[in-house]
């Protein structure tokens, strides 16, 4: 298949302070591909010498087999690209901003456009200045997609968007894929990039520890489960289960917390055979998950060892 992305050695520093370093990976043409990371991590950094806002110091970047930089100008049409923060003129309404970016793009089919917009739920009369952030963020996706591009390159595309909205996108999502478009987005939730992404790239502290298929994260995936009984559980009963990191019995004596690695299937039913008040799993953030899976002391031979294309 062809290469859509194709980013080797990366490397960009913003003065001494740390942006990214040998940044290499590549996207196919079709794949959804999830570039995964902490805040901070170097996410924008890398789609913003993507699309040649910034300059490398080292290495390059190539899109559908373009150099990001020296041809930008082809690159760029080519590419809907959802900025990581956008800013939008307060004085125009949305639907003059959009307007706007579809005359600098031309051949924008305006029924498409109407009917991202519909699906979006945008009010397109109002003001841009009058917009929350979650509104704002649907003209940029609204934008990014409304001439269908080969490649959609979002960067944080669902933060700030509904839980109903967020949905919305991923069909958005599914539908370029099943016409055989590429998407190349960021997020620092494993869960949101699990749900659409076929294979991920992790970033961490301006480096990648990891390209692979989604399948292959589980080994850092995690869940904080909270347990009332409504009577004194021993944690004793669980510490041993399949997938049980860590029990810490609560102060009330009836509450187990658990830090479960993969299915969760054994503490459920070894919870089901006690009397439950109540159950409440979530996903610790990624900062999080990183802090537990590279706290070893192996952690440049892990990282490396993972790093495979
Ligand atoms: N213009 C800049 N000047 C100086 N340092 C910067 C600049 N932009 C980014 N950095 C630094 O580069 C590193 C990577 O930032 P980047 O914005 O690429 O991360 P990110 O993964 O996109 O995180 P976030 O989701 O918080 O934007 C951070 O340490 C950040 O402080």
């Amino acid at each position: 298949m062809a290469k859509m992305i194709e980013v080797d050695n990366l490397t960009k520093s913003y003065g001494s302070k740390r942006g990214i370093t040998d940044v290499s990976f590549q996207v196919e043409e079709g794949e959804i591909f999830g570039f995964l990371g902490p805040n901070g991590a170097g996410k924008s950094t890398t789609i913003r010498l993507l699309m040649a806002l910034l300059r490398a110091d080292a290495g390059t970047a190539r899109i559908a087999g373009l150099d990001s930089w020296q041809q930008s100008v082809e690159v760029k049409r080519l590419v809907g690209y959802l900025p990581g923060e956008l800013s939008l003129d307060p004085k125009m309404t949305g639907g003059q901003i959009l307007e706007y970016f579809g005359h600098l793009r031309g051949g924008v089919d305006q029924a498409y456009l109407k009917r991202l917009i519909e699906r979006l739920d945008l009010d397109p009369s109002r003001k841009s200045r009058q917009y929350s952030s979650g509104n704002k963020r649907k003209v940029g996706i609204i934008q990014a997609f409304m001439h269908r591009p080969r490649l959609l390159i979002l960067d944080e595309p669902t933060s700030g968007l509904d839980p109903l909205l967020q949905q919305e996108f991923d069909h958005m999502l599914e539908e370029v894929r099943n016409d055989g478009g590429t998407v190349f987005l960021s997020s620092h939730i494993l869960t949101e990039v699990e749900q659409t992404c076929n294979r991920v790239a992790i970033i961490r502290e301006g480096q990648l520890v990891r390209v692979g298929l989604i399948e292959d994260l589980k080994d850092i995936k995690r869940h904080d489960i909270t347990i009332i009984f409504a009577d004194a559980v021993s944690s004793d009963l669980f510490k041993d289960l399949d997938g049980v990191e860590r029990v810490e019995a609560l102060a009330d004596g009836r509450s187990l917390h658990l830090s479960v690695q993969g299915p969760a299937d054994a503490v459920i039913k070894a919870a089901a055979k006690h009397s439950v008040v109540s159950l409440i799993s979530r996903e610790p953030s990624l900062e999080d998950i990183f802090m537990h899976y590279y706290e070893s002391a192996g952690q440049t031979a892990r990282e490396a060892s993972h790093v495979v294309q």
